[in-house]
């Protein structure tokens, strides 16, 4: 009995083995995305279409089976016009500065959700989320935060954020990609 079923486990692990083709000609790529730098990729593409002229932040957030439910960048809020309110950030008028006006890319990310709700799933993030995010994180039932960037690291609105996150049991972890960059070239595809 011992020794049929020891058997079996090595043929399982023989087949498992197999290779249906020559190992140097038609193996399969080696330098593709890992599905962490694709799910950041995303949102630093995202972040592209911000219009802050100073800093571009993008979210993706996945679910438990890899799907992306919700994308989202820095924006103003619907209707309220790229060409209307300011973007500066350093006016003594607070009421000149983007800071009382642009939504932040987790929130839109959150609020654009495809999905019923994005309970249990990971936000991808450039930069660390600021308290007032990490209350809609929290209230919104997101289990994780990977994030690129943490350079606000010192500031109260990042100290307040974890302090949130923290009491709230949400993980976070910075994102170690394997990739520096990932450059998009539309006209690669017409190589070869
Ligand atoms: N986690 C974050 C942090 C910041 N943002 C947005 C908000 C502003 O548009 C910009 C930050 O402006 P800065 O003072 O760095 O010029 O980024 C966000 O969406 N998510």
């Amino acid at each position: 009995m011992t020794e049929n079923t020891n058997e079996s486990v090595d043929e399982i692990m023989k087949i498992s083995k197999i290779k249906f083709y020559d190992e140097d000609e038609s193996a399969k790529r080696k330098d593709y995305l890992e599905w962490e730098e694709y799910f950041m990729g995303i949102a630093f593409l995202a972040a592209q279409r911000s219009k802050d002229p100073a800093t571009q932040v993008g979210a993706c957030i996945v679910d438990d089976d890899k799907k992306i439910v919700a994308i989202g960048y820095n924006g103003l809020p619907i209707k309220c016009s790229d060409d209307t309110f300011p973007w500066s950030k350093n006016s003594d008028d607070p009421l000149k500065n983007k800071y009382m006006y642009v939504c932040h890319a987790e929130v839109n990310a959150i609020l654009n959700k495809n999905s019923i709700d994005v309970k249990g799933c990971t936000l991808y993030v450039a930069l660390f989320p600021c308290n007032e995010c990490s209350k809609i994180i929290i209230q919104s039932r997101i289990k994780e935060v990977v994030f690129c960037s943490d350079k606000h690291a010192e500031k109260p609105h990042t100290v307040a954020s974890k302090r949130l996150l923290d009491a709230a049991g949400i993980k976070y972890r910075q994102f170690v990609p394997n990739h520096k960059k990932i450059i998009i070239d539309f006209d690669k595809i017409n190589e070869s």
